[in-house]
């Protein structure tokens, strides 16, 4: 919300843009263990997709390298960003979690936890539309990465969805799945309360943060 109300800093949109690459970064490792778990030769396939789809392919850089030209585009280095200095505890513990759900669950339950992006679009395209008048420093080529997941999340909330239609097909399968995407929700809160202590509130001590 404050950062489609353009409220932020420059140094908070930055601390925004360094800790979620390590959610960039953390996606394709949840999405080899999903497919690592599951029998079922069409799902593996489609998933493989998505890994691919973060990691890059021949000919095409993928969602993490967009990412890193998205941290070039609010002032970070590439050496900044990878080096994930500024990556903060309670965002490393709730990503982190994510993919030890996926690791240690059934696909199923990687499925259901997934969830989520299919509200990505509607997020992405209210960063896009927002941004250029927030925060005009920004390098609009940056934003290549928000453009690009636009039908991409459409397309994977929509399989996702489909799947978990398909396979929770009892009152305790729904029930769990409702846990899951809960879950879920409760590992995007954590990331941004974490972010919130440490740019907004500006509460010591991290680690971490350096003054602004
Ligand atoms: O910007 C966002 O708000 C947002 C949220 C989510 C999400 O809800 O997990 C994802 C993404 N973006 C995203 O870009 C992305 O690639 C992605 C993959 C996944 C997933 O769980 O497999 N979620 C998300």
């Amino acid at each position: 919300m404050m950062m489609n109300r353009g409220e932020l800093s420059r140094h908070q949109l930055q601390g925004w843009v360094a800790n979620r690459y390590y959610y960039q970064i953390s996606i394709p490792l949840k999405d080899a263990a999903l497919i690592s778990q599951c029998p079922d030769r069409a799902v593996r396939r489609h998933w493989l997709h998505r890994l691919l789809d973060q990691d890059g392919r021949t000919g095409s850089e993928g969602g993490i390298e967009a990412w890193i030209n998205l941290g070039e585009a609010v002032g970070l280095s590439r050496t900044e960003l990878i080096s994930e200095r500024q990556v903060l505890p309670g965002v490393r513990f709730a990503v982190d979690a994510y993919v030890n759900l996926v690791r240690w669950g059934s696909w199923q339950d990687g499925v259901c936890a997934s969830l989520t992006e299919l509200f990505a679009p509607g997020i992405h395209r209210e960063r896009l539309n927002s941004w250029p008048t927030h925060y005009p420093w920004v390098d609009p080529a940056g934003l290549a990465y928000f453009r690009s997941r636009l039908e991409v999340a459409r397309q994977d909330g929509r399989h996702g969805l489909a799947l978990v239609l398909d396979h929770c097909d009892t009152p305790a399968s729904q029930d769990r799945a409702v846990r899951i995407v809960k879950f879920k929700l409760e590992v995007l809160w954590a990331m941004l309360d974490a972010m919130y202590l440490a740019y907004v509130v500006g509460m010591p001590p991290f680690f971490n943060v350096a003054g602004d």
